[in-house]
């Protein structure tokens, strides 16, 4: 029998290492509380698939994870990657935030191995925890060559989706992560089942690399609703942000009273990247507002908090506006 592949699981916390007082509590239990080694002990069906190695990075649930805890996990995603004895890399994370890794990964690591992202919508010690099912998948992915540069992955619910693409859009439930575009295939019972493939750039098609980025700069979002004020923006404005990421209404609609605000922080030479708060469909340029005139970008269909990710990783190389435009279609 041919050797087993290496896996090896990056634990950073979030609810798929969290506990509950009883098995009842699938809401109310506390995160980032099962070390990985423990995880891992939990799911001897995992040696049927790969030779499974742990190391926790982070115990922490994801809402509280900063730009410092993803240069430091992409940092040790991107050394593992280049060890010839691993073959995949799986990365268990909080589901908060999970898409934001995912996508930053997707981005910045240049490897065409395996890495998938997973988390769990219920603690390990609820009834019906879904989060053995998920890691076991995750697991068969990253162990898989047909998984190979398909940029980063998530395993969730079954799915297998495109880190880029997915987002949390349900809390409570377990079919939380979704994409517009659809997953990229199934996992059931140890095998993949794949029926499209991603087409915008990642990994080692990006010309991003976490290997020269040593920080991240202030990328913040503001969101759009009746009534907006500019209290935010100009806020921001006077923290020194890089860019900032309006969550528009709508097709990315920018309240009246709140353009002259975003204007006046484009001219001191704040990027504005205008996305829109509805969860599907995509942003277009010179429509709703003047793009070309204000010399603002457009998010194309990237969440605002997913536009956040890609324009601090564009800024690390340019802060010129029709780089970044093109860069958020190609991303
Ligand atoms: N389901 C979860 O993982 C939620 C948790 N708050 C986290 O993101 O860490």
């Amino acid at each position: 029998q041919a050797a087993k592949p290496n896996v090896v699981v990056l634990a950073t916390g979030g609810t798929i290492a969290g506990a509950g007082a009883s098995a009842a509590n699938s809401a109310t239990y506390a995160a980032a509380k099962v070390p990985v080694d423990k995880l891992l002990a939990g799911l001897p069906e995992l040696a049927n698939v790969a030779k499974v190695s742990g190391e926790q990075v982070f115990q922490i649930a994801s809402e509280s994870f900063t730009n410092e805890h993803l240069l430091r996990l992409g940092q040790r995603v991107s050394a593992l990657a280049k060890q010839a004895d691993v073959d995949g890399i799986v990365i268990t994370h909080g589901t908060d935030t999970l898409e934001e890794t995912a996508y930053f990964l997707n981005l910045t690591v240049r490897t065409n191995k395996p890495i998938v992202v997973v988390g769990s919508m219920r603690p390990g010690t609820a009834l019906s925890a879904d989060g053995a099912l998920n890691l076991y998948d995750a697991v068969t992915v990253a162990a898989s060559k047909d998984a190979a540069g398909k940029g980063v992955l998530v395993t969730m619910n079954d799915e297998i989706q495109s880190g880029r693409d997915v987002s949390k859009t349900i809390n409570i439930k377990t079919e939380a992560f979704k994409s517009q575009w659809g997953p990229l295939g199934m996992v059931v019972e140890g095998k993949n089942y794949w029926f499209r493939a991603p087409v915008k750039r990642h990994t080692t098609n990006s010309e991003f690399n976490i290997d020269d980025i040593k920080a991240l700069p202030a990328v913040d979002i503001v969101y759009g609703y009746g009534n907006m004020n500019t209290t935010g923006i100009d806020a921001y404005g006077k923290a020194g942000v890089k860019a900032l990421i309006h969550a528009g209404t709508g097709n990315g609609s920018v309240a009246a009273q709140a353009v002259d605000s975003l204007k006046a922080l484009r001219a001191s030479g704040v990027q504005i990247i205008r996305s829109a708060r509805v969860p599907d469909g995509f942003v277009l340029r010179n429509a709703e507002q003047p793009d070309d005139k204000y010399d603002w970008v457009v998010a194309h269909d990237l969440r605002p908090q997913k536009a956040r990710i890609l324009a601090m990783v564009a800024l690390t190389k340019t802060n010129d506006s029709k780089e970044l435009q093109r860069i958020f279609w190609e991303y």
